[in-house]
């Protein structure tokens, strides 16, 4: 008999669009937060232990923290206290999500550890309570449960799964070190200063674009308000961007709050061309084609 474990895989994301309101009285901002996931993914395993210990291997692992602090550790410590048990759980994580890199990781590692633990302790947490609780772990954790593609509301976890037809090629590109997400929003407020900032909606345009599976018209319409303070504090990106479109990417964009830069292209060869010229031209620390919209976060495998 294998030992009791559930393995999770959960992927990155990256905003298609992302229009930011002004800061509220909690800090946070109102968004409107055109998610798409995107295949390249993190696993979560899960295997009864004495207490909720923490691992993690992959690229940027000796960034990740092993303590509470970790949003696995805490969503298993939250599950766990929802249903009245000790949290007795080994999480290993599997890196493959850039740390701090604009892409979802942690909130990817926090939905998939709800998941793996749900399975692993059969606790058959609901699945609108599964959410509920992804929503008090993290603004963007709901979406990595739930992938595909949706409009967020609110900090981002109000969600309205959106149509996609097809499937949309993107390459990332990759920085070295991070972006602190909420200094990117502070510094988005700054350069503001005290301009009045418009509600946050998404474009009729853009939805219409992902509804039809149109990767031009999708590429006219992408937008992301992080992405001057983004550069502010990264200038560096603008290289990066100023490569992906010379190389031909139909769109560049920041991923969310950085540094992660996404590019989207008009089919598989093309992403794997401009990958190579990003790499090539070195503003990037490495380059990744892959494809979505994707699934959220799925059970793999289940020894329990
Ligand atoms: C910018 C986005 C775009 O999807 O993603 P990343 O680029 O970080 O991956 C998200 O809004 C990040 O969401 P997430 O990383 O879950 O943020 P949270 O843990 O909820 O909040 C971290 C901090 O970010 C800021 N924050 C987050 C969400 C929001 N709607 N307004 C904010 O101002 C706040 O300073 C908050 O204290
Ligand atoms: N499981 C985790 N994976 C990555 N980072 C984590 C994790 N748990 C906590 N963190 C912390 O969250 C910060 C943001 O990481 P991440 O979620 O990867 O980036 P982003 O918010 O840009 O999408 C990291 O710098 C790290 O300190």
């Amino acid at each position: 008999m294998p030992a009791p474990s559930v393995t999770v895989r959960v992927p990155a994301k990256v905003n298609v669009q992302l229009a930011v309101g002004g800061p509220r009285p909690d800090g946070f901002h109102d968004l409107a937060n055109v998610f798409l996931a995107v295949g390249m993914y993190d696993h979560v395993t899960a295997t009864p232990a004495d207490a909720l210990t923490i691992s993690c291997a992959g690229p940027g692992a000796e960034d990740v923290p092993l303590d509470a602090g970790n949003l696995a550790a805490r969503a298993a410590a939250l599950l766990a206290a929802r249903h009245g048990r000790r949290p007795d759980v080994h999480l290993h994580i599997d890196k493959d999500i850039p740390v701090a890199g604009g892409m979802a990781g942690g909130s990817a590692d926090a939905a998939a550890a709800l998941l793996a633990c749900d399975t692993l302790w059969g606790t058959a947490t609901p699945r609108d309570e599964l959410l509920a609780l992804c929503a008090e772990l993290g603004s963007d954790v709901p979406f990595s449960m739930v992938g595909g593609a949706a409009l967020g509301r609110g900090r981002g976890e109000r969600l309205t799964p959106l149509p996609v037809s097809g499937t949309f090629h993107w390459v990332f590109a990759l920085a070295d070190g991070g972006l602190s997400t909420p200094a990117v929003y502070r510094e988005c407020d700054r350069l503001r200063g005290d301009r009045p900032v418009p509600e946050p909606e998404a474009a009729p345009a853009l939805l219409a674009a992902l509804r039809d599976g149109d990767a031009a018209r999708l590429a006219t319409a992408v937008a992301n308000d992080l992405q001057p303070a983004a550069l502010s504090l990264r200038p560096a990106l603008a290289d990066t961007l100023a490569a992906g479109a010379l190389a031909g990417a139909l769109a560049g964009l920041v991923s969310g709050s950085g540094p992660t830069c996404a590019f989207l292209t008009d089919g598989a060869e093309s992403a794997a061309a401009l990958a190579a010229a990003l790499v090539a031209g070195g503003t990037c620390r490495a380059a990744r084609a892959t494809t979505g919209p994707v699934p959220g976060a799925t059970t793999l495998e289940s020894h329990a």
